[in-house]
């Protein structure tokens, strides 16, 4: 164990937390999994824990019971100052990741397992360069990863990224992304200048934790080191600079930053991964869902039919074309997922989330 002492609520202890901890345990935050076992950060240090039996024994029933970065974990003392991990405390979030994996043959597959590859994370921050290369920012992608925020039950927050590359036009790009991302605040930033990483560190006021979503290349861990005020994460540079070209960035998993709050950085959950999400893509087309509640016909395929306001507002140019398609893109993703992912995921994702996402507007904790 380091000598280092940890204030637990700056790592998100709250005290409805604390209502849910079993007598006898201690509190401790998971920053990083490992088979059969986890490094915590408790209130007298980080410590690498096994799981105990009665974890052991959830987790043989279902996987989506294993300890994953960002749990709260009730600790058991054992002898000489050390623990282990008796149990996983109710999560308020979680990225789900659907028992689907890749062939050899580069096809899909699916087992209906499914794996929690984060939790508790509160804010969800997508990010999407403003130039990419060549190509400008790719706003079905902005689309795909905030359905994605909003499934695992988080915030999203939409940030344009490398700002600085764009000269004129970027506050047309911004309206552009507010139209594909209703409801959800939409920042520039960039690392570079130090632009908009002091509204970006606002988000995590309170202890929040976030997690930082987007394509290779977005400047993900640049932002992390930003907010941090220093190196906790490889960048692309560093890695050229070595002469080995690029490869994997260092993962940290749960990094807790010197002004507050936290950020989990987890292979795996950085780009799209294939997820369920057919509650978040209806969320993130909140708009088209609207006009399609007006369309003459109840069941309505907004192609050729009369009276159709999908339709009429893609006329009008109130609703881009790019949209319609993206969600119709979507939306076969999204079934197709859903056709593969085992009912019991689907249904806990499904009445967790809601509770949560009803108790969010309720409380008006919709935007931190
Ligand atoms: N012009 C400009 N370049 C930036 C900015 N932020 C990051 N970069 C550069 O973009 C490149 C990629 O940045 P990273 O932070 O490594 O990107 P990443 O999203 O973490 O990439 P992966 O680890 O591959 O997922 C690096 O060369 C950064 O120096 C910015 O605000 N402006
Ligand atoms: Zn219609």
């Amino acid at each position: 164990m380091t000598p280092l002492s940890f204030d637990l609520s700056l790592l998100g202890w709250t005290d409805s937390r604390a209502a849910e901890l079993p007598d006898g345990t201690v509190p401790g935050r998971v920053s990083r999994v490992d088979r059969g076992a986890a490094e915590v950060i408790a209130a007298d240090g980080r410590q690498h824990v096994h799981h105990g039996a009665r974890v052991r024994r959830a987790a043989a029933a279902d996987p989506v019971a294993l300890p994953c970065v960002g749990d709260w974990a009730a600790l058991k003392p054992l002898p000489e100052g050390r623990y282990e991990l008796d149990e996983v405390l109710p999560r308020t979030t979680a990225f789900v990741r659907g028992g689907v994996s890749r062939d050899s043959r580069g096809g899909l597959s699916g087992d209906g397992q499914g794996q929690v590859l984060a939790a508790n994370v509160d804010v969800v921050f997508v990010t999407e360069p403003s130039m990419h290369a060549t190509d400008l920012a790719d706003l079905g992608r902005v689309e795909r990863l905030v359905a994605l925020a909003w499934e695992s039950g988080g915030t999203p927050v939409v940030l344009v990224t490398k700002s600085d590359l764009f000269g004129h036009g970027l506050d047309d790009l911004l309206a552009d992304v507010r139209q594909a991302a209703p409801g959800v605040d939409v920042h520039a930033v960039s690392s570079l200048r130090g632009e908009g990483v002091d509204v970006v560190r606002g988000y995590l006021d309170g202890s929040r934790t976030a997690v930082v979503l987007g394509p290779s290349g977005a400047g993900k861990s640049t932002l992390v080191n930003a907010l941090a005020g220093g190196e906790v994460m490889e960048t692309q540079r560093v890695r050229a600079a070595d002469g080995r070209g690029r490869h994997t960035t260092v993962h940290r998993e749960l990094i807790p930053l010197p002004g507050g709050g936290l950020v989990i950085d987890t292979p795996g959950i950085r780009r799209v991964g294939l997820y369920a999400m057919d509650e978040g893509v209806d969320r993130v087309f909140a708009d088209i869902e609207t006009l399609a509640r007006e369309c003459r016909f109840h069941d309505c395929g907004h192609g050729s039919e009369p009276g159709c306001a999908v339709l009429a507002a893609l006329e009008s140019g109130g609703l881009p074309e790019r949209r319609l398609e993206s969600w119709r893109k979507l939306q076969r993703e999204a079934a197709w997922m859903a056709s593969r992912t085992d009912a019991r995921l689907r249904k806990e994702l499904q009445s967790r989330w809601k509770s949560i996402h009803k108790e969010m507007r309720r409380s008006g904790r919709n935007r931190p």
